[in-house]
């Protein structure tokens, strides 16, 4: 592996894998990214980050719509949701230099343990949670709208101890920093991951069930209501897993919500694209973690329940018509 100036991979230029590759390229780093839907129009205009912190950041970038052109990296980013991990492995395997890092910048609980049977053992795997507002706002062209910090953990791979792994997690944090990146070396994934989901499970799901932004979410007595008991039924989910969190940190992410510009959570996007949820990542994990830990989630079952009744309403009309 380069130590000096690591190749970069980003295996799903979307909204994340997008805006930090950017980031990374304008630093100077040596960036690859994979498309599929907007390769033609990365390949012809690169990126554009419209950003309310950085402004625009626009650059041609080395853009590739076949994993197996790419040249072997020694991080991967990816950028890609978890529905899709499954299917990328052989790509990520394919792109990756040997002793590579391969970072999951994706939300949810357990990402890692689904993709890492499916990897080399010789690759380090590591999980990156995002606290940042991007969406794609057209072929190539990512809107930015508030925070961009990444924090980073380990999660399996071939570091021999705690400090070697712990080295590789501040190396990457270190590239984050690099590229103006507020970024944490995390010492427990598992913690960060269940830390993240007092966010995502109540504004993802609702604003699916309620087909609502932030802003009116934290308006309605009644939605607010329903935000508080979904952030104190993770926090007590994780308790339950062994993961105490710290005090007061559903009420601080509440406040952060409060002073965050109106915002579509990325599970929104997904419905009116008619993509698939990620359900399983940010829902059923969590919920058969904490069961299995005799926690039972009652808020949160019903409104996983609900959002896979509207997954699968989704998944059966990109099907054809049942013969009668
Ligand atoms: N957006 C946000 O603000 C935040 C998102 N997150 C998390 O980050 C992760 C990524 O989300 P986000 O960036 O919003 O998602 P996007 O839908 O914007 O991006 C996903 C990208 O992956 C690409 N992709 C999927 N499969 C493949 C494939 N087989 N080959 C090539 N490219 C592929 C998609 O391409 P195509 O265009 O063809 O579909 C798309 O460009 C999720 O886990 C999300 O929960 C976390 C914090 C904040
Ligand atoms: C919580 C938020 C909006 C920013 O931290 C986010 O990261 C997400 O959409 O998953």
């Amino acid at each position: 592996m380069n130590t000096s100036s690591p190749r970069i991979g980003v295996i799903g230029t979307g909204a994340i894998g997008g805006f930090y590759g950017l980031m990374l390229a304008r630093a100077g780093f040596e960036v690859h990214f994979l498309l599929r839907s907007e390769f033609d129009a990365v390949q012809l205009n690169g990126l554009r980050v419209d950003s309310a912190v950085h402004g625009t950041v626009q650059m041609q970038v080395r853009a590739y719509a076949d994993a197996t052109d790419m040249p072997p990296c020694d991080w991967l980013l990816v950028g890609a949701k978890t529905t899709s991990n499954a299917e990328l492995a052989p790509l990520i395997a394919k792109v990756a230099a040997p002793d590579a890092k391969v970072l999951l910048l994706q939300n949810g609980l357990g990402v890692e343990d689904q993709l890492r049977p499916l990897l080399p053992a010789n690759l380090h795997l590591l999980g990156g949670l995002c606290f940042i507002c991007v969406n794609r706002e057209a072929p190539g062209v990512i809107r930015h709208q508030s925070l961009g910090a990444v924090n980073l953990g380990y999660h399996s791979g071939p570091a021999a101890d705690e400090d070697s792994r712990q080295q590789i997690v501040e190396a990457g944090a270190a590239l984050f920093h690099a590229a103006g990146i507020d970024s944490q070396a995390m010492t427990n994934l598992a913690q960060a991951r269940w830390q993240k989901l007092v966010w995502n499970v109540p504004y993802n799901g609702l604003s699916v069930l309620l087909k609502a932004s932030t802003t009116p979410l934290m308006t309605d007595a009644d939605s607010r209501a329903l935000i508080q008991a979904l952030m104190a039924e993770v926090v007590q989910g994780a308790r339950a897993c062994g993961y105490a969190l710290p005090p007061g940190y559903a009420e601080h992410l509440f406040a952060v919500t409060e002073k965050m510009p109106d915002y579509w959570p990325s599970m929104y996007h997904d419905f009116i694209q008619q993509r698939p949820l990620e359900l399983a990542a940010i829902y059923a994990e969590p919920l058969a973690q904490a069961r299995a830990a005799g926690c039972e989630l009652p808020k949160m079952q019903a409104l996983y329940q609900a959002l896979a009744f509207i997954d699968r309403q989704t998944a059966s009309r990109g099907k054809p018509a049942p013969t009668m």
